[in-house]
């Protein structure tokens, strides 16, 4: 019963925060368009952070940016979106438009010293990605002050529940992985904007983000190789996906019998029973030392052999993060260890397939959630109902403020999420999507990589696939929540 209160209050207040008083002198946001996720991504949130004030707002239809500013209490409204952008008084923007649209007004916003909170997909493909988030503009800051801060908003990855599933994956040791999203069948109208090629829709790009971002953040890199994508096409144009299955080789397998695949499906137009989105991820056999009573079950074990037996204890861990996308609402991690105590076989037995006998197994599980980093024993701002995008926020401000940021999305994680997309559009047959864009930016703008030929000459080359020191301190401080979980849950028993 008080679980259920507590759940019901939660929700309720994701949309109806506390609203507290501003500092006094908030950032004041701009937003590009009355569009349908600004109120949950933006709005809302800023009501329960002190330094954000949604100052202004344009629409293509000024009476339209009249009501929605009535609406949510936006006390200006801009006649176009590049009066936000010209306007002195406005440190930060907001781009919720189409996709197609992102590239474009995300370096105007740029040129004009705005910093960007750039809705997903980033862009339209990579090449366009790497446009973006390699511009000189964030460098320098163009003729203005400070270099502007441009964050995609990655917004699962602030949750603490985000990292709290983290803390139970190892990604170099991640065999399989698969990440899945769906959006119930009645959602989205015909003619949505996911719809349209012309402004870079497609599932792929849409439900594919989040997907192919989940699964670069278990494997800790971005895929090789996409082997296989199949799609199904919405009903307003072919080349705009409505459904897609795409598999991933990504590196450190050894070999064919011991790939490590990670699988992203999404679909517009989910059955009911589908609604739940989920990342599952299984570890290789993996020798373990450290947990308590297992060095002492090793000792007896290799003294039972006659001491010269080489025995060892492996863990196979499976986890699965239910509702990864919106885990405010209600999520679960489950975390399920099975544990193999094995002999490795010497003499003619080793050449047996394979060369160890499993003595003994024994499981361990467990469920975990984290509405807090409190939850997790970690001192960071947060409360059960703030939802993702409000963490988000706490971390975008941070870093235009110029202090440190705890979880971040950073260009180069933009740029190969949007090689990831291209990689499976490039197995699928669909043609990748280009953004619309000025004259003088599309000179600058080098050809989407269309040719898996090129794309693996690039990978080569490319050293940015390995952790940035950002997840390094992720993952660190993951590893110290594991521990402390463990410790809770040994105290229980
Ligand atoms: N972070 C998240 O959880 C979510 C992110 N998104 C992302 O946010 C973006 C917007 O999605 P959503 O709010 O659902 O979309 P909407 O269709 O509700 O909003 C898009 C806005 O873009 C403006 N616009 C400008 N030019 C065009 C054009 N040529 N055709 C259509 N619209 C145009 C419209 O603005 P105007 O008001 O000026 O008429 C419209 O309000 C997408 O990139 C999507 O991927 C979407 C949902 C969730
Ligand atoms: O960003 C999004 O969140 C999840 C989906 O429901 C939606 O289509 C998408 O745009």
């Amino acid at each position: 019963m008080t679980a259920l209160f507590g759940l019901a209050r939660r929700n309720w207040q994701i949309s109806n925060p506390p609203e507290v008083p501003k500092s006094p002198k908030p950032l004041r946001f701009g937003v590009l368009s009355a569009a349908d996720i600004a109120p949950s991504a933006l709005i809302v949130p800023s009501k329960s952070h002190p330094e954000v004030v949604v100052q202004v707002i344009a629409a293509r239809d000024p009476s339209k940016a009249k009501a929605f500013a009535q609406k949510h209490g936006i006390p200006e409204v801009a006649a176009t979106y590049q009066d936000i952008l010209d306007n002195q008084n406005i440190d930060c923007v907001y781009i919720p438009l189409p996709n197609g649209l992102h590239l474009k007004w995300a370096l105007r916003a740029l040129e004009a010293g705005k910093h960007v909170l750039l809705e997903k997909p980033s862009v339209g493909n990579a090449a366009e990605a790497r446009a973006l988030f390699r511009s000189p503009l964030l460098a320098s800051g163009g003729p203005h002050r400070t270099p502007p801060v441009i964050l995609e908003a990655a917004h699962f990855v602030f949750h603490p529940a985000w990292a709290a599933f983290m803390s139970f994956v190892s990604p170099p040791d991640v065999a399989s992985a698969r990440a899945t999203l769906w959006v119930p069948r009645w959602r989205l109208g015909a003619d949505d904007i996911r719809y349209r090629y012309e402004l870079a829709g497609g599932a792929l790009m849409d439900l594919g983000f989040y997907t192919a971002t989940a699964i670069m953040r278990v494997f800790g890199s971005v895929a090789e190789e996409c082997i296989e994508c199949k799609t199904e096409p919405g009903s307003m144009d072919a080349r705009c996906d409505r459904w897609f299955k795409a598999r991933y080789r990504f590196p450190g397998g050894d070999g064919p019998n011991s790939e490590r695949i990670g699988e992203i499906e999404g679909d517009f137009k989910a059955p009911l029973d589908r609604i739940s989105p989920d990342v599952h991820v299984v570890h290789r056999p993996v020798v373990v030392t450290d947990d308590s009573g297992l060095e002492a079950d090793i000792s007896a074990e290799v003294e039972r052999a006659g001491g010269a037996a080489k025995v060892e204890v492996v863990r196979i861990r499976k986890v699965k993060f239910t509702t990864f996308v919106q885990p405010t609402y209600m999520h679960s991690i489950e975390v399920d260890d099975e544990y193999q105590m094995r002999q490795r076989l010497e003499g003619p037995a080793a050449a047996l397939q394979p060369a160890v006998a499993v003595l003994k197994t024994w499981r361990k599980s467990k469920t975990t959630k984290a509405y807090t980093f409190r939850d997790m024993g970690a001192e960071q701002p947060g409360e059960p109902y703030w939802a993702t995008y409000r963490y988000q926020l706490e971390q975008f401000v941070n870093r235009v403020r110029g202090r440190e940021t705890r979880q971040w999305f950073g260009g180069e994680d933009s740029i190969n999420t949007m090689r990831m997309i291209d990689m499976a559009y490039t197995a699928a047959k669909l043609p990748l999507r280009v953004s619309e864009v000025d004259k003088k930016t599309e000179e600058k703008l080098e050809k989407p990589e269309q040719k898996s030929d090129q794309k693996a000459a690039e990978m080569k080359s490319d050293k940015k696939t390995e952790l940035k020191p950002d997840r390094r301190v992720e993952q660190k401080f993951d590893k110290q929540f594991e521990q402390k979980l463990d410790r809770r849950a040994e105290q229980r028993t």
